[in-house]
């Protein structure tokens, strides 16, 4: 957390994206955006899975399909050239007659590509493409020899044929004779690049994406949509999806890259021979629909989020309603106001508990802010405004007074001979005498005036709103009557008399200009013998001298030279 320097302005309000409220609302919306593609995420990766699982299965099925087709039609095949085989038996032919007998077979065109017919050496004893073929022998070639020595049917694995040099998968079968020999083998050639025999193979397929392909166990490829494949034994690198299918008699799996791209691979094997039927989906086909369910799904997320973003907002405004408000008192009292009360709620919450601590805080701030303010505003010992209020109050009440158009008056008091209070009764006395002759000040003027103590035993009063000269010599009246009672100070009856300059101030007075004013006047009291006052206004050149009435008082120290009288005295006299 940064921390503000004591002088950094405080920010009116928080920025919206700086704002708590703004990080709450923005955490809601984070969580929800998180849990809704969370849960979409995981909800549709299971279903990718499940519509994997499903794909397959129908992928196998339908290559069972196709693998029993396959090998139902090879039988048949095989079957074709049997019944040639038992025709020959029954009629008791020879090497000779296969020629013929083929070429009566026209049935045989319509499963083979060519039969042509060798004899026990291998040579080529009929072709019922052309009997004119050319002469090859065949005694070397596996198939040749295994249905010789089996005397069975044999289906061969694909190779080129010598004849056609065409990629061929072959039927044989063996012609006996009546004593039980082989006279001869009867080839029936499947051309794997005749239209037909691709037509055939790609009826089986089920969809339109992808590819059906057919390979040997050997990993000899018997048919592929790319031809150059044909007859060519891939390794897994090159062609991981016929590698794949070589891996059992049947299963899938989705995680081949076929060609770059991504595909569920399913494969059966056929039961009467050692081929495989197999076909390669592109996982991008198979999942076409979904991507649809993901784009609703992320949009659903995306509202969902931005609905929990609006209603986080909405919510954490209203719950940090108390919190604003704090804000707004804070801030209040940054900017001076000075009731702190905002702070004294009675929620029970977290708010509650700092907005009463805050309170606290400015409670204690505030009382030693006032304590401070009186401590230099007021003199000690008295209790009265000290020098330092009276250098900022008297400006004041002549900028007052000169907007109201009224007169200010200022009194200057000096307590008439009070060193020798001090030196008869010693400081403590004095002390007692300043603190009741401010007492008596203060009791002697309105509560609108002000009393302030300058130094040592000097005084000032300043009055607003006075009338003039009349009004001038009631208040120095006043104090003289407010201190004619005797004083009662550390066991002492002391009379205490005090010499009192008023001056009054004319238009635009400087607080300067009244102040030496007041002090000429109290001059002219102290040098015309003291306990009494003397009115005069900001430039005048006379002096209204008034002694107070001497009659009552104690006496010495301060015992009135003579019965009270109004006294003019010139200026310079006075001087
Ligand atoms: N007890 C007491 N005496 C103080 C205090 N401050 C100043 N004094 C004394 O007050 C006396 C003021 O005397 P002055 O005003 O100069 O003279 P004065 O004796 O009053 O004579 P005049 O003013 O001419 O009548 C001095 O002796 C100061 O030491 C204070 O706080 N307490």
């Amino acid at each position: 957390m940064r921390h503000r320097a004591p002088g950094d302005a405080v920010p009116s309000a928080a920025s919206h994206f700086t704002s708590f409220k703004f990080k709450v609302s923005a955490l809601v919306a984070a969580m929800v955006l998180i849990a809704a593609v969370g849960v979409c995420g995981i909800s549709l990766l299971i279903a990718e899975a499940q519509i994997q699982r499903m794909i397959a299965r129908q992928e196998i099925s339908a290559l069972s399909g196709a693998a029993a087709y396959l090998d139902s039609d090879l039988r048949a095949r095989q079957e074709l050239l049997r019944s040639v085989a038992e025709e020959a038996l029954s009629r008791n032919l020879g090497p000779a007659d296969v020629q013929a007998l083929l070429e009566s077979h026209t049935t045989l065109r319509d499963g083979f590509v060519n039969v042509a017919a060798f004899d026990a050496r291998g040579d080529r004893v009929a072709s019922l493409r052309n009997r004119n073929d050319k002469m090859i022998n065949v005694s070397a070639r596996p198939y040749f020899q295994e249905t010789l020595r089996s005397r069975e049917s044999v289906i061969t694995a694909p190779f080129r044929s010598a004849l056609s040099g065409r990629p061929v998968v072959s039927v044989t079968q063996p012609l006996i004779d009546a004593r039980g020999d082989v006279y001869a083998i009867l080839v029936g050639g499947m051309d794997l690049l005749r239209p037909a025999f691709a037509a055939q193979i790609e009826a089986l397929r089920t969809r339109e994406q992808g590819y059906l392909f057919i390979v040997d166990t050997e990993g000899t490829v018997v048919h592929h949509p790319q031809k150059d494949l044909i007859l060519t034994r891939p390794s897994a690198d090159e062609r991981p999806a016929i590698a794949a299918a070589m891996e059992g008699a049947e299963g899938w799996r989705a995680d081949i890259l076929d060609q770059k791209e991504p595909s569920l691979v399913a494969w059966k094997r056929l039961r009467h021979v050692d081929w495989t039927v197999a076909v390669s989906y592109p996982l991008a086909d198979a999942f076409a629909p979904m991507a649809s369910v993901w784009f609703n799904a992320l949009g659903a997320a995306g509202l969902f989020t931005v609905m929990a973003g609006v209603f986080g907002w909405g919510l954490v405004k209203v719950l940090m309603e108390p919190l604003d408000q704090l804000q707004r008192s804070v801030e209040g009292i940054d900017a001076g106001a000075t009731d702190i009360s905002a702070f004294n709620v009675d929620n029970q919450d977290e708010f509650g508990v700092l907005s009463r601590a805050l309170y606290r805080l400015s409670h204690t701030r505030k009382q030693a802010a006032d304590d401070l303010h009186r401590m230099a505003t007021t003199d000690v010992l008295t209790g009265t405004h000290n020098r330092r209020m009276f250098d900022q109050f008297l400006p004041a009440a002549l900028a007052r007074a000169r907007r109201s158009g009224d007169s200010v008056a200022v009194a200057f008091l000096d307590i008439d001979r009070f060193k020798s209070i001090n030196d008869t009764h010693g400081h403590a006395v004095g002390d007692a005498v300043l603190v009741e002759f401010a007492r008596r000040l203060q009791g002697a003027v309105r509560c609108t005036d002000t009393v302030a103590r300058l130094a040592g035993d000097e005084f000032v009063i300043v009055y607003e709103q006075v009338r003039g000269f009349d009004e001038a010599h009631q208040l120095g009246g006043k104090i003289l009557a407010a201190m004619a009672e005797p004083f009662r100070a550390g066991g002492a009856t002391l009379c205490v008399t005090a010499s009192i300059g008023i001056s009054v101030t004319r238009h635009h007075t400087s607080a300067e200009a009244i102040m030496q004013s007041a002090d000429y006047a109290l001059y002219g009291v102290k040098a015309a013998g003291r306990n009494g006052y003397a009115v005069t206004a900001v430039g005048a050149e006379r002096l209204a001298i008034v002694h107070a009435n001497g009659a009552g008082h104690p006496g010495p120290p301060h015992a009135m030279s003579e019965p009270a009288r109004a006294k003019e005295s010139p200026l310079q006299g006075a001087g």
